[in-house]
């Protein structure tokens, strides 16, 4: 019988407990009071679950309601879990399962049909379903240069800090989830981004691109300064923390406005699409340098029917698929997977794979044939694999671009 109870939290005393031991797990520093004033309201109601014994927080989770463009364009209803943490004297006995078992039962009973995550470490989440569902690229501009005639479609000018939140939250709604694996963004989530205290002591500076329809896209940066002060290598450097267009046009002209700030030598952006064109605008492309190609979420399909009724599918003939779901069982079973859409299947399984594949293999980060010859689909029959390749191609790069 486990020691502890996982339920929502409400109080404030038992949300603020769940709070610090959530810094501690990350280790970060302690909160103060005022902090906590401010930090509070980054919880929106009945969102935040803990894990209680004898009366105090032991594990903490959290899930911003939200939502996720799939392949096609579809939209469906998703979790973004995070804020997991567990007291170090209570690691390693289950805690976190409990919570996740708590938090998945709240997302099926919510309508979610995605639960997703930025994960902390990689070895942590497959056995809970959820697979490295899209993938990010971090880049270091390091002096980059505009190229002479790349066209610019608008201007650019620049919020006060004031001003931030009130314009970019709606701009970033109308915009839109242009790209598949994107995601809505819910007051909570902008209220953690500018209005906790605890993030940082750079203020972000935020530039707006009008085009010819009016406002099209924003970014959202640092600017950390630099002390060398070695002759005329001076500069700062710009962190992007957020860079969105409703087109490429837009996106263009909103680095060209970061890479012609005076002073500055270099630009970082962790989170950026793989398929980024950013070269393209450089005269000295070599200046782009990607650090990093890593997870960016983790996508778990918390109801397997609904998910895969909700994207649409390539040019192939079906393919039968098997899901094991050890986590949520109620979602095993076989499913034939066609242009017409998905049905459940009494036909012998020609593919087999576990949920955590599953959500590798949604949003088209990965290509089934990849994923069996690592051993992650088992394969009945090896012309459903070419099939499965053509069927579950996306129609764009996923990305999801929000850190949460
Ligand atoms: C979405 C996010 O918020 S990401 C942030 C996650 N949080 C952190 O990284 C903070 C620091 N870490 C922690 O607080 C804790 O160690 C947690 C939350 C990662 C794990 O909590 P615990 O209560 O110890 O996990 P729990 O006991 O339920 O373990 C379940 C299984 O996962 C395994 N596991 C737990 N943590 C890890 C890990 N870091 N790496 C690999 N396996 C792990 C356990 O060994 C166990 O495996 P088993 O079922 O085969 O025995």
């Amino acid at each position: 019988m486990a020691d502890f109870a996982v339920r929502v939290l409400t109080e404030d005393t038992e949300l603020r407990a769940a709070h610090s031991l959530l810094r501690v797990a990350l280790h970060s520093p302690p909160m103060s009071d005022s902090d906590w004033e401010s930090v509070r309201k980054t919880y929106a109601p009945k969102r935040y679950f803990g894990a209680i014994a004898d009366g105090v927080a032991v594990g903490s989770a959290y899930v911003y309601d939200s939502a996720m463009a799939v392949p096609g364009g579809n939209t469906v209803l998703m979790g973004g879990l995070a804020r997991v943490g567990v007291r170090a004297d209570y690691r390693r006995r289950g805690v976190m399962t409990e919570l996740m078992r708590f938090q998945l039962a709240d997302a099926k009973a919510n309508g979610h049909v995605l639960s997703t995550l930025h994960a902390s470490e990689s070895g942590i989440y497959g056995r809970f379903g959820y697979g490295i569902g899209t993938r990010a690229r971090e880049i270091h501009l390091i002096k980059p240069r505009i190229r002479a005639g790349v066209p610019r479609s608008g201007r650019v000018r620049m919020l006060s800090s004031a001003e931030a939140i009130e314009q970019t939250a709606p701009l970033y709604e109308r915009i839109g989830l242009y790209r598949t694996g994107m995601m809505a963004r819910g007051r909570d989530w902008w209220t953690v981004q500018f209005e906790d205290p605890t993030r940082g002591d750079e203020p972000y500076l935020v530039a707006v691109h009008s085009g010819p329809d009016g406002d099209d896209g924003y970014v959202i940066y640092k600017a950390k300064g630099n002390d060398r002060y070695v002759a005329d290598d001076y500069g700062a450097t710009l962190e992007v923390f957020d860079l969105v267009g409703a087109n490429q046009a837009a996106r263009n002209d909103l680095w060209r406005f970061l890479i012609e700030i005076d002073l500055v030598r270099e630009i970082h952006a962790h989170a950026r699409p793989v398929d980024e064109p950013v070269e393209l605008l450089l005269e000295n492309p070599r200046s782009c340098i990607t650090r990093n190609i890593d997870d960016d979420v983790w996508v778990r399909l918390v109801n397997v029917p609904a998910a895969l009724s909700a994207r649409t599918y390539g040019d192939a003939d079906p393919v039968v698929v098997a899901v094991n779901d050890a986590f949520l069982p109620e979602n095993s079973g076989s499913y034939l997977v066609s242009r017409e859409g998905v049905t459940k299947a009494t036909a012998q399984a020609e593919l087999t794979l576990d949920a955590d594949t599953l959500g590798m293999l949604y949003f088209g980060a990965w290509r089934p044939s990849d994923l069996a010859a690592a051993g992650r689909i088992r394969v009945g029959d090896h012309a459903a694999l070419a099939r499965a390749d053509r069927l579950f191609e996306p129609d764009s790069i996923p990305w999801c671009g929000t850190n949460f």
